[in-house]
């Protein structure tokens, strides 16, 4: 079913994805997907963040049409995945986590194959290869195997080849891990010229928060097949009143004496405990932090720092998914 042009909400949208993996060799059944709904604005970023195992991947496959969802329905480049997956084919560009491009072939190469391959005539591939490796700055770089690339070039690369066919709704898979700081900024740079200039409606599964905070206009956290919450990054972190209190003490082992010791004053509050960390709430941080690092000392617990900062995305992350960002993504991050 092919829906009107005009109706925005069918450029990327899911309702109720439920999807749920048979367990086989006598294991239960896991449910990945419980419910996930959300619509992204066309022209934006939509970013899509959750734990390990939270249900991404199974809806970025169920969106891109490589996985059918057991119920539930989504619209994406104004198709419906079910009845039209060969039309959203077309008409999207996937970039996966794992390099698509052949590295013992050139940039060049690899690009006229992936334009070829969508049906574009040698001439057409030839030019939208040329078109793109202007873009992303490979021109230098279009006759040289890929092999000898850098990890920011073969990943601007991987992007090039999603857009070879020029699609409306873009699928970025962790678009820079393993990049360094000049490569991410190049690739946020490039990200944020695909949805504002070109119009493009992007969907964007990371692991660095403060990317999803720079360029999602829309964030969807998700954990265990659920969306737990979502709205604006500014939104979101303005649901969260007050400060946030973050008190690390010298050894892991003196926690528990600290939460109870904390316990015993109003504020900070709601304590999340990762590791030797603490990170409490205050609607004033600077008036409570005074009494918290006395109540610890009085206790004989000694502090390695403590600082109070205004609400992040790791404090909005923490809220609804009870796990730090950073410790739920372990080193990656
Ligand atoms: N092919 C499969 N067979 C069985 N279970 C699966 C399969 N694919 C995913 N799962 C399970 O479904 C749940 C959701 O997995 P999914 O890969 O969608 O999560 P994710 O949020 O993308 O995680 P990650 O950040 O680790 O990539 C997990 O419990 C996972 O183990």
């Amino acid at each position: 079913m092919t829906a009107t042009i005009t109706d925005r909400s069918t450029v990327l949208s899911a309702r109720d994805l439920v999807k749920t993996y048979p367990g086989g060799r006598g294991k239960e059944s896991v449910t990945a997907l419980d419910g996930v709904s959300f619509t992204a604005e066309p022209g934006t970023v939509l970013g899509l963040l959750g734990p390990n195992g939270a249900g991404k991947s199974t809806t970025v496959k169920i969106l891109t049409t490589l996985s059918r969802a057991d119920s539930g329905t989504a619209y994406v480049a104004g198709h419906d995945i079910s009845a039209s997956p060969g039309e959203v084919r077309r008409l999207i560009g996937f970039v996966a986590q794992k390099p698509v491009t052949d590295p013992m072939d050139t940039g060049r190469e690899n690009l006229e194959l992936a334009a070829r391959i969508h049906g574009q005539t040698r001439r057409d591939a030839r030019l939208r290869a040329n078109e793109l490796l202007d873009r992303f700055n490979l021109t230098d770089a279009a006759d040289r195997l890929v092999r000898t690339y850098s990890g920011g070039m073969a990943r601007k690369l991987d992007v090039a080849i999603g857009l070879v066919n020029r699609p409306q709704v873009l699928f970025l898979d962790e678009p820079t891990t393993g990049l360094d700081p000049q490569a991410r900024s190049e690739m946020w740079q490039e990200v944020g010229r695909l949805a504002g200039e070109d119009q493009m409606t992007i969907l964007l599964t990371t692991h660095y928060l403060d990317e999803a905070d720079h360029l999602a206009a829309h964030l969807v956290i998700v954990d265990e097949g659920h969306v737990v919450a979502e709205g604006s990054p500014d939104a979101l972190k303005s649901e969260l009143r007050g400060d946030t209190v973050i008190i690390e003490l010298a050894s892991e082992g003196d926690v528990s004496a600290a939460r109870a010791a904390l316990d015993r004053l109003p504020e900070p509050r709601e304590f999340v405990v990762d590791g030797a960390v603490l990170r409490g709430r205050a609607d004033h941080g600077g008036r409570a932090l005074p009494g918290a690092i006395g109540v610890l000392e009085a206790a004989g617990i000694a502090i390695e720092s403590a600082t109070v900062s205004r609400p992040s995305l790791d404090d909005v992350y923490l809220k609804h998914t009870g796990r730090s960002f950073t410790a739920a993504k372990g080193d990656e991050s």
